[in-house]
This record gives C-alpha cells, structure tokens and sequence, in this order.
C-alpha cells in the first residue's frame, strides 16, 4: 500500500483510546471478541495473537495480558524469531478480519463511534508506525495510515450502509488457528454483550 498525506484539518484522527475516537484504536478496552470459546480482551490482543499460530503457549501469553499495549509488549519479544514466515503477506487480511470480528461482535458500541467519523478520512496519528498510522511532517500527516483505511472501508461497507453484518467469514490463508484450533464462522455470540439472558432466567423461574 502507498503513503498518502492529509490534511489535519480535515480529518478524525485517534492516537489515546482516552481520547473521543479512542474506540477507533485496536488499544481500547471494552470490545471484547468470542472466538471457539475463548474471550479475547481486545483486536489487539486477537491480532497479535494471529502471529503466531503454531505456537499456543505464545498465543496465550498474548491473550491472558490485562490491557492491549502489554498484549503488543509481549507479542514484540517474540515476533523476530516465531512470527508465522508469511506475516508481512497476510498482516493487511488478517487485520481487516479482526476488525471486522471487532464490529460483528460489538455492533452498537463501534458502529456508533464509526459513524459519528462521518465522512471524513480516518488517520492513526502515530509519532514513528507509518504503516499503521501517519505521522506528522511539515505540518501534514504522512503515512500509510493501514489501519485508518481499513476502518474507512469498515464504515462504508457496513455502517453507513446500514448493512450490519452478524458472521464474519475466517481470512483465506493457512493456519489460523488459536490454540491449535481452527477458526471457522465467527458469529455474533459474544457472551459478554449483546445475548439477552431473560428469556431463559424466565424459563427456569418457578
Ligand atoms: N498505541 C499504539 N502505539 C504504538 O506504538 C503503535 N505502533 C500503535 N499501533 C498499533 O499497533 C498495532 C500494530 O502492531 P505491529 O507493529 O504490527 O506489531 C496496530 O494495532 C496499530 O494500530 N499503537
């Protein structure tokens, strides 16, 4: 993917999760993922895990950190020596899956702040990861900005057209695994959020 440059004017950018599209960040907390069972902290959890699909104990040392930067921290002392050889290749893929994931599984918290980006260019202002983000540069932003684009096509595919999407076909690429489980069909199941448990409370109710 080539750089682009924007204009700070005229673009919702997010770097803090504490921030007002702090939600935008793999970073933030609160959007948990369901996926064979195991509940995933955050996407940033859930992608850096993908690195490493052959190796299980990797993953779940990824999975059990309690904020997503310590989830990336771990993942960064691995990821020369054990990260799967076809990384740079699939790590575009994989991320729109995990974002995806994220959406399908969290569908009126991150639908909201999608939407509230409107129509503007989505940038993650980085000061050095210029392919995830962009960076500031005699006064513009300069990046890729991977991760901002991703969350542009996100909202137009799904949000803005109103097109919720409930299951989130797996990335067509070998081995993605967790846990040395395949991962198939992710469906909106997440335990977490959105299952309404009244109707079996009242079932079991005498
Ligand atoms: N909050 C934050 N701090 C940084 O230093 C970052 N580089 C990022 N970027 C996010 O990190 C993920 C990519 O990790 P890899 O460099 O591929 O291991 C991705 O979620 C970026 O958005 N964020």
């Amino acid at each position: 993917m080539e750089e682009r440059i924007y204009n700070p004017n005229e673009i919702i950018s997010f770097r803090k999760t504490t921030e007002a599209f702090g939600g935008l960040s793999n970073m933030a907390s609160g959007y948990s993922i369901y996926i064979n069972d195991i509940i995933i902290p955050s996407s940033e959890h859930l992608y850096q895990a993908m690195r490493y699909p052959i190796n299980p104990e990797i993953q779940y040392k990824i999975i059990s950190q309690d904020n997503a930067m310590k989830a990336k921290m771990v993942s960064k002392k691995y990821k020369e020596k054990y990260s799967r050889p076809d990384w740079a290749r699939v790590q575009i893929k994989i991320m729109r899956w995990v974002l995806e994931v994220k959406l399908a599984q969290n569908w009126e918290k991150f639908s909201q702040v999608l939407l509230s980006t409107e129509d503007k260019p989505i940038v993650e202002f980085s000061k050095e990861d210029k392919l995830w983000g962009a960076y500031l540069l005699d006064g513009k932003l300069q990046g890729v900005n991977a991760l901002g684009r991703l969350l542009m096509e996100l909202r137009q595919k799904y949000v803005t057209s109103n097109e919720r999407m409930y299951c989130v076909e797996p990335v067509n690429i070998p081995a993605l695994l967790l846990y040395n489980h395949p991962i198939g069909i992710i469906c909106n199941t997440n335990i977490l959020g959105d299952f309404d448990y009244t109707f079996e409370y009242e079932e079991f109710a005498v």
